[in-house]
């Protein structure tokens, strides 16, 4: 079994680009006419993001980009990372519609997501000088402390946690480094929300053995909240978590009073434009938003081992369309970009407004 690191895992390697993205990318700046805009656009290829992997069928992927990746090592002379998400539990999104997944835990859910899990840690083993990053099922365990009033969610229960230990057992068995998402300031930051979802984390980083290489926490996944605001935003009226920052702070010492020293990474890759909502609840395809912080190692705290980009900017969070099974309506309030494709599918507009609103600039 390989031994972890005891420090950042992102010291001293480089970040592998998605050519996933990257062809999504090239594909939309070909439909872009403006030539300063088009250039722009362009250079968001260069941005390293996280590849989610939201079905089994993706899983043998991860071994074409594995084996890139250490080709391009090899050749290069450097050591490469490369960003995964796991995103395919069983009655996945279990308080939402827009990104219901494959696996109904009615119908063999749990062994169906034990399989997703072996099959990307089949590619893993198969190159040992690549290292794997991993963001652990996003909203899955964030809902498991907010959502317990759902149906779906209370069903889920079982499934979620025993499918993110299984996850995190596996993963870490083949020297994965990963972070277990944990919403976000406007989710888990309320003061009502906060030391159970301490307590949770904790208790699932312990029942997976505590590996060292489960590093900590993932927070803003899909999300557009400042890292630091210089002033706080309307909607966070009422949680004095106003920001990724002040929810890494908060969180963190409860965590280690449950046993657990977490890092954490952070979402900034939508995160450019503050105020932008009316509800701090709204995530669908928010209107206004803008590519965010760079990823960057130079993170300003020293719980925070990465500023990345989880969420692909210009990937969908949900259709808008009212008639799909898969319609969620915070995908139809006022501050959701409208038509929207389905979740995970590209959403041009979307990617435009999120070049011409990019802070930094491009
Ligand atoms: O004044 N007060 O004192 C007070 C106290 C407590 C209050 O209650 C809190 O209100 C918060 C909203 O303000 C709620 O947070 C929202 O919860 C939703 C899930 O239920 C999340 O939705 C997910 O978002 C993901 C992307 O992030 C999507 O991928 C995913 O599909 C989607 O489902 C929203 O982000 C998140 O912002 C909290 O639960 C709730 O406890 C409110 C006020
Ligand atoms: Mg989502």
């Amino acid at each position: 079994v390989p031994t972890a690191v005891s420090g950042n895992p992102y010291t001293g390697y480089e970040i592998y680009l998605s050519p996933y993205y990257a062809k999504e990318v090239d594909d939309a700046a070909a439909q872009i006419s403006d030539a300063s805009l088009k250039a722009r656009a362009l250079k968001v290829k260069d941005i390293p993001t996280f590849v989610w992997f939201d079905v089994i069928a993706k899983t043998g992927d991860l071994g074409t980009y594995l084996a890139d990746a250490d080709r391009k090592g090899k050749a290069e002379g450097k050591k490469y990372i490369v960003q995964i998400v796991v995103y395919d539990l069983p009655d996945r999104d279990c308080a939402a519609y827009a990104s219901n997944g494959e696996f109904a835990i009615a119908n063999g859910g749990e062994a169906n997501y034990r399989r997703y899990v072996d099959q990307l840690v089949a590619e893993v083993r198969k190159y040992p000088d690549v290292r794997v990053i991993a963001v652990i099922e996003p909203d899955s365990l964030a809902n498991m402390v907010t959502n317990m009033d759902v149906a779906k969610c209370r069903g889920a229960e079982k499934a979620y946690k025993e499918g993110v230990v299984y996850a995190l057992q596996k993963l870490s068995a083949v020297g994965v480094y990963s972070y277990i998402d944990a919403g976000h300031a406007g989710w888990l930051g309320w003061n009502a929300n906060l030391t159970p979802a301490a307590r949770l984390y904790a208790d699932i980083y312990k029942s997976a053995g505590s590996s060292p290489f489960i590093k900590g926490l993932a927070t803003n996944v899909a999300n557009y909240n400042a890292l630091s605001a210089s002033s706080p935003d309307p909607v966070t009226q009422g949680n004095q978590n106003t920001d990724e920052l002040k929810y890494i702070n908060a969180i963190s010492p409860v965590l280690r009073q449950n046993g657990w020293n977490a890092q954490f990474i952070v979402d900034q890759g939508r995160s450019g434009r503050q105020n932008i909502r009316n509800e701090w609840g709204e995530w669908c395809n928010v209107r206004g938003a803008g590519f965010g912080m760079r990823p960057t190692l130079s993170t300003g705290s020293s719980l925070i081992d990465a500023i990345v980009w989880v969420k692909p900017g210009g990937e969908a969070d949900g259709t808008s369309n009212t008639s799909a099974p898969r319609y969620d309506t915070h995908c139809g309030v006022a501050s959701a970009h409208k038509p929207a494709p389905e979740a995970g599918t590209w959403f041009q507009e979307y990617f435009v407004a999120l070049v011409q609103n990019a802070s930094p600039t491009l």
